[in-house]
């Protein structure tokens, strides 16, 4: 597989310069931007909204704006990250009454869909809606923070979610999420995942396209 796509975690960004973070991570060579949306309801912190995300491209930022939904309910957000111009949306099936209702909203807004599981969440909802996925997002640390470590129970879920999707004969992107770095990105990709999300091995270093060279290296 060769077709791997870095993701930075704005999460981790200074948010007082965050359009030229966003440049300089891109221009660093990162592929998308990861932004996490949290409400302090279904997870204990907050973030950024879909104004955050309108602005970034007001800003010119043209590169794939993937948006992790830690909220409850999701379908207001939904339509409003749609319209803000998100490219991706993934929400965690639990957050949503209906989730099969909500991954066709996304799509019907013109954007890619995806579902996200927790660490110690079962990947039974998937299952049953692997027509309209676009991304699986598997969690390997506890949603709400940067900076954790990565769980690595998560490396047999990556397996058995690989297995799920090429089974399914869906083009579903695998991403995962939560204290990935360059040490360990190599044996995340040999587990089955695509999409790399990184916030602090990105964001906190002086050196972005260092990092992120050297990630691709692990990966070739
Ligand atoms: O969604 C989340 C946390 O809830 C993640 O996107 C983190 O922001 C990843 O940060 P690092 O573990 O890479 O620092």
């Amino acid at each position: 597989m060769s077709d791997y796509k870095i993701a930075p975690s704005i999460l981790s960004a200074d948010f007082a310069r965050l359009g030229e973070e966003v440049d300089n991570v891109l221009a660093a060579g990162a592929d998308w931007v990861h932004f996490d949306v949290m409400d302090n309801h279904y997870v204990p912190n907050l973030t950024i909204g879909p104004m955050v995300c309108q602005a970034l491209r007001k800003h010119g930022v043209e590169a794939p704006i993937d948006v992790h939904l830690m909220v409850e309910p999701v379908d207001d957000m939904i339509r409003m990250f749609a319209d803000a111009g998100a490219t991706y949306i993934t929400f965690h099936p639990e957050a949503s009454r209906h989730p099969d209702r909500s991954l066709q909203l996304i799509r019907s807004l013109g954007c890619k869909a995806g579902l996200v599981f927790n660490p110690a969440s079962s990947l039974d909802t998937a299952k049953y809606v692997m027509d309209k996925l676009d991304m699986i997002l598997l969690m390997s640390v506890n949603p709400g923070f940067g900076g954790q470590k990565f769980i690595p129970s998560t490396l047999t879920k990556l397996g058995e979610t690989r297995q799920l999707i090429d089974a399914s004969g869906y083009d579903i992107r695998l991403e995962i999420d939560g204290g990935v770095n360059r040490d360990n990105i190599a044996e995340i990709a040999a587990a089955g995942a695509d999409t790399f999300v990184a916030g602090s091995a990105i964001f906190n270093t002086p050196d972005y396209a260092e990092v992120i060279d050297a990630m691709r290296k692990s990966l070739s």
